[in-house]
Order: structure tokens, then sequence, then C-alpha cells
């Protein structure tokens, strides 16, 4: 079940090798090893080195980047908190004052009457250190509790504004996607640093009071107390160093798992788990993967215990050591013992302080890594937002035009999607893209949707070119439906109004764009008609078939009511007599002045396009009219011969024949039915 690869060059001493104990799933299902190795070089010195120094280095900047995000959600309750935390670590210093004060008399000279009555007045004061604290504690449990909700809602919207803001380029880097991975864990870790903060305020507020008196008692003390902590600090920061390391070493491969687990739920996959029994298949890898993940868990423990033990020996030793040297001052002479019984409950108190402090330092520690994280995705989010800014698009565009574009997607090694492609797309025109599996089509489509740049050339709707544009404004203009549109999980009158989010709710609207659409009897039949929610698992959810659901994207598309109309395999899953309707629709559109990019396998359907541009791996083989494009000896013939393929094709499997063209036969677009259904 394990293969083992050797161990990667140069990577961190002490830390896991990415490429050890890869397991057949990983394998099989992923392609590979899913560590992240790029992480290593990325935060290298972020996390790599984080000792003792680097956290004090840091921690100040990651609790004020949480301290300015509570003032951002409740400043109020921001400043209940602190001024509860800090006023309550003065009282306990007075507490303890008092505490000396109280033993002072109580171990002085005199009868035990006189030393009694002379300690009251201290003990009034311990008592009344004791009420003020419990209050402000309670006061501080409120106004944290009120902050913390808001603090997860004020990040977590950071990191959605963001996510939803970025290039799409981003989201399909594997590097940002880690980045959005580990981020999301910073909202809730933001809420976990409010209370750590104010505990850690508690805890050192105690220990500079707890200090403050040993160092009044005898200067030795305070360096005993610091030495008997030091081992336990150590060992709580590395352990979180090593389980923060691990967490990001892990965090593709726990996605994975979750995604497997995912699958077995899924409503979608649900019929092919059964029929196909993958079930047991994907439970075996899920089990597998998992085990992966146990062996990580393990490896951490045995190495936290080891930690811990070193820890609490050292801890033993030096309090042995403090003990001892107490007893020495004693034997001495050089302390008295009211003196040292104040030091015994300095040193306890101020030992126990330290010990709460550095458990709460870690934690604050490990949670501001992962607020770290989204401090690091809100930079590089903003180095990738879509600009908001750009220049204005022309009122009324004659043409969009394609000049010797080359656009090779981030991270493919494929080579360039599109190489050298020029194409003029006029307004209210129909322009068709053709061409075989992978030679460009979608995504000259979405270049000119504005979801991409080109690497090289232009894109120039008139005289503006896009990548100058504001491109709210080309989003704005075009509308697409695919063949894989969006499936929103929501109602139906949301799946069709989703098409102008911004846009209020117009039902007479919404209604024509069904109609528009053949969605109309669709929406009638479904059982509460509009407000049908369309997602299956919830309580109503109700399912609609493929060709249904085409209708709504065909309706939403043309809600949009977009200056371009995009149209990728738009009508695959529709039925002949629906699609022969759509295809009349869409020519419709052209009439009224709308611009109509369609891209299609079905070849008889390009027949009435005003311009033909046949894609071969990445470039325009040829373009024309289908006339053009039908005659011999025009260009390579490339549509031709898919053309006429086709038309045998429907031959052999009974269909009408296409009438004459060319001394080939074509035939009308009715006669053809759903295949031969022509723009
Ligand atoms: N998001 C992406 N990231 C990387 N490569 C991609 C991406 N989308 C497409 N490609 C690659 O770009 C090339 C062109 O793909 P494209 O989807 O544009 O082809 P197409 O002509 O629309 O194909 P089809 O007819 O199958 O829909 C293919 O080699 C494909 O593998």
């Amino acid at each position: 079940m394990w293969t083992r690869t050797k161990r990667t060059k140069g990577h961190p001493k002490g830390a896991p090798d990415p490429q050890e104990d890869v397991s057949d799933s990983e394998r099989l299902l992923f392609g590979g090893p899913l560590r992240n190795e790029a992480g290593w070089n990325q935060h290298d010195g972020s996390f790599l080195e984080l000792g003792l120094r680097s956290v004090v280095g840091q921690m100040p900047r990651l609790v004020g980047s949480t301290i300015r995000l509570a003032h951002r959600a409740d400043p109020r309750a921001l400043r209940v908190v602190a001024a509860a935390e800090l006023t309550s670590g003065v009282v306990q210093a007075v507490g303890l004052v008092a505490v000396n004060r109280v033993l002072a008399h109580l171990l002085g000279p005199g009868g035990t009457g006189e030393r009694l009555s002379a300690a009251v007045p201290a003990l009034a004061t311990v008592a009344v250190a004791g009420v003020i604290g419990a209050l402000l504690r309670s006061a501080s449990t409120a106004g944290t509790g009120r902050l913390e909700p808001k603090v997860f809602r004020v990040a977590t919207e950071e990191y959605l504004e963001r996510a939803a803001r970025v290039e799409l380029a981003a989201m399909e880097d594997d590097e940002f996607h880690k980045l959005l991975d580990s981020a999301q864990w910073g909202a809730e870790s933001s809420r976990q640093m409010i209370r750590l903060c104010s505990s850690v305020i508690t805890a050192v507020t105690a220990l500079v009071a707890a200090a403050g008196v040993l160092t009044v008692l005898h200067p030795v003390l305070l360096p005993l107390l610091a030495v008997m902590t030091l081992p336990s600090a150590w060992s709580a920061l590395t352990i979180a160093r090593r389980r923060y390391v691990s967490f990001h070493t892990w965090i593709q491969h726990a996605r994975a798992a979750r995604l497997l687990k995912q699958l077995l739920i899924d409503p979608q996959a649900a019929p092919e788990v059964r029929v196909h029994n993958v079930g047991p298949f994907l439970l075996r890898h899920f089990r597998t993967m998992a085990e992966t993940g146990e062996r990580e868990q393990t490896r951490l423990a045995s190495l936290a215990a080891r930690t811990g033990l070193a820890a609490s020996a050292w801890t033993g030793l030096a309090a042995t050591v403090m003990y001892g040297v107490l007893g020495l001052l004693l034997w001495a002479g050089a302390m008295d013992l009211a003196v040292a019984g104040t030091a015994v409950i300095a040193v306890r108190t101020g030992s126990s302080n330290l010990e709460t402090l550095v458990i709460h330092l870690n934690h604050l520690y490990e949670e501001s890594m992962f607020v770290a994280d989204l401090d690091r995705l809100c930079q590089e989010a903003d180095r990738r937002l879509i600009p908001t800014t750009g220049l204005p698009l022309p009122r009324e565009v004659r043409a969009v035009r394609f000049e010797n574009v080359t656009f090779t997607y981030p991270g493919a090694s494929t080579g360039p999607a599109l190489n050298g492609v020029d194409v003029t797309i006029p307004t209210g025109r129909i322009v068709a893209l053709v061409g075989s599996n992978g030679s460009g089509k979608s995504t000259l489509a979405k270049l000119l949707c504005g979801l991409y740049a080109p690497d090289t050339g232009r894109i120039l709707w008139d005289g503006t070119d896009v990548t100058k544009a504001d491109r709210a404004e080309v989003f704005d203009r075009v509308a697409v439906v695919t063949q894989d549109f969006f499936r929103w999980p929501f109602t139906a009158r949301i799946n069709v109004a989703i098409g102008r989010p911004d846009a209020p709710h117009d039902d007479e609207l919404l209604h024509s764009a069904a109609e528009y659409a053949g969605a109309g009897e669709t929406i009638a039949s479904l059982p509460r008609g509009w407000d049908t929610l369309l997602a299956r698992g919830y309580r109503g959810g109700h399912q609609v078939s493929g060709g249904q659901w085409q209708r709504l994207g065909i309706a939403r598309a043309r809600h949009r009511d977009a200056e371009v109309l995009v149209v990728d395999e738009p009508t695959s899953a529709l039925d002949a007599e629906a699609e022969q309707r759509v295809f009349d629709r869409i020519r419709n559109l052209a009439a009224e002045g709308q611009t109509i990019v369609l891209i299609t396998h079905r070849l008889h359907s390009v027949r009435h396009a005003n311009h033909i541009y046949v894609m071969d791996h990445g470039r325009i083989a040829e373009h024309g009219t289908f006339d053009d494009l039908m005659r011999l000896g025009h260009g390579p013939g490339l549509f031709r011969r898919m053309y006429l393929t086709q038309s045998d094709q429907y031959r052999l499997d009974g269909h009408a024949v296409p009438a004459q063209h060319d001394g080939h036969e074509v035939g009308s677009d009715t006669a053809t039915g759903g295949e031969g259904a022509g723009v």
C-alpha cells in the first residue's frame, strides 16, 4: 500500500519529507503526492524558523491586526475588554501586596490578637481586590463574548469578498488555492485570538504584579522564576510550530480526503456510485488516505510526548533549585520567614501565571499563524484583484476584434490555447466558432468575456483595448450560456434572475425570458412554480432534467440582455423541437441587433451565421460564410470535410439528408430535425 521514494533534496531539517510515504490512492486518484513543497520555499522564513525570537518578533504585528479587526467589528466592546483586563491586572498586584502585608503582620512580633487586628485592613484590601477582580473578569467575559462572533464575521467577509473578486486565473492557480484553503481558518483563528489576547493580558498583568513583588522581596527570585518557566515555553512553542508546519504540508491531502468523503454523499454522483458500485472503491481510497493522515498525527503525538517529557524534567530541576535557594536564604538569615512565605505565594502565583501565559501565548501563536495566512491571502488577493478602474467602452460598438491574439493558460504545459488568432465579431451579426475538441473555441469566448487577458496581441472593442478597459463594463456587455453553465442551488426564479443579480425582480421580464428559452412550460410544471427550490437534498427541493436546466440557463442569459450573447454548445441537451426553437430565436435576436457568438459542433446549425471561423490547434484554420467554406478550393477545406463527414453520418443514421450544395447534398432546416436546426 505504501510507496517510499527517496528523500527530497533540500527539504527542511526535522520536517516530514513531502515525498515520503505516498499512498497508492494519492498516486492513482490524484496523480502523485499531495504534499505541499512549494509552500516550504514560499514561507521558509516565516514558519520554519519560528523560534521564540521570531514569535516575539511577529506576534505584535499579528495581535495588532486582530485588534484592528476587533476595532472594526465593535470598538465599544473592544474598549470594555481592554479596560477590564488592564484594571484587573492592577487589582491583582494590589491584592498580592496586601497578602504580603497580611503575612508580615501575622508573622511579626506581638500577641496573636494584636497581630490579627493589625492584619485586618490588609485582609479587607485582599477581599475588596477579590470582589473587584471578579466583577472585572465578568465584564471582560461579556465583552469578549460580544466581540468574538463579530470579529469572525468581519474576517470571513474579508476573505470571501476577496475570493469573489480575484481574477479567474488566480482561482485556477493551485498555489493561490492552497492559500485560500489555509486562510479560511484565519477567520476562526481571529475569533479565538480575541479570547486569547484577553487571557494573555490578564496573565501578563498578573505576572508583572508577581514579578514586581518578587523583585522587591529578593533580587534572586525573579531569574529563578524565569528559569522555572522557560522549559514549558520552549516545549509549547516547539509543538505548535510542528503542528502548523504539518498542517501546511498536508492541507491538499486533507482537502482530497474530504473530496472523497463528499463524493460518497453527493446527489449528483449518487446514481453512478450505485450502478457502477463506486462506493466501496471510494471508501477504500478514503480509508487509505485517512490512514496516511493518521500516521502523520501519530508522528506529531509521539514527538509532542518526547518534547513534553524533556520540558517536565527541566522544570522539575529548576523548581528544586528554586526551593533550595529559598531554604539557603532562610538558613543563612538573608530572608525572614514572612518574606519567604510571600515569596512562596508569589512564586506559585507567578509560575502558574507564567504557565498560563505560555499556554495562551502558545495558542495565540498557533492561531496567529492562521491569521497570518489570512493576512497573506488578503495581500496576495489584492495583487490579483480584477481592476475596478479603466477606460470606458464606446457606447455603440461596431465590432470586437481579436488581433493576433496568443494566450496560454497559466501553468499549462501543453502550449498556447490560442495562437495568433484574428477574429472580427461585428455588432448585430452571428459569428460561429467551430472546430475539433480542444481547438480553442471556449478559450476564445472566455477572452471575449474579459475572463483572461491575451499574452500578446489585442482585443479591441472598436478602438478600446480590453486590457485597458473598465472590466466591469466588459462583463456588463456580455452574457454567456454554456453547456455546463452553473446550476444555482436556489429557486427557479433566482436561477433566471441571477442573470442580472442587482436588478429588481420583475416577474414580467422573468416570464418573457422563460418563454424565449422555452422554459415557460417547465416553470409551470414545477410544484411551486417560480418558487420551487432546484436543489435535491433540501426540504422541498426538486430535480429538473438536463434539458430543462438548459432552458433555464438560456432564459438566464436572455434575461441578462447583454449586447454580446455567447452561446457555447447551448442545445446539446435539448430535444429536436426545442433546439429548433432556440436557434430560430437566436437568429431573431441577431435580427434585433444583438451580437451572437455561437460555438457548436453541429455544423448544420451554423449555415446562416454571417461569419464562420474554423479553429484548429489554437489557430484560425479558415473563415468565411457557409457557402465560402463549402466551395471547393477555398482554404484547406477543413470545414467542408467535417461537414461532409457529419452529413454522411446522418445519412447512415437514417436522418434526412442535407440538400444540394456545391455538388453535395445539404438538407433543409426543418427536414433535418434536431441535427439540422440551422441558425
Ligand atoms: N482552465 C484551463 N486551464 C488550462 N488549460 C485549459 C483550460 N481550459 C482549457 N484548457 C486547454 O486549452 C485548450 C483549448 O481548450 P478549449 O476549451 O478552448 O477548447 P474547445 O475548442 O472549446 O474544446 P471543446 O470543443 O471540447 O469544448 C485545450 O488544450 C485545453 O486542454
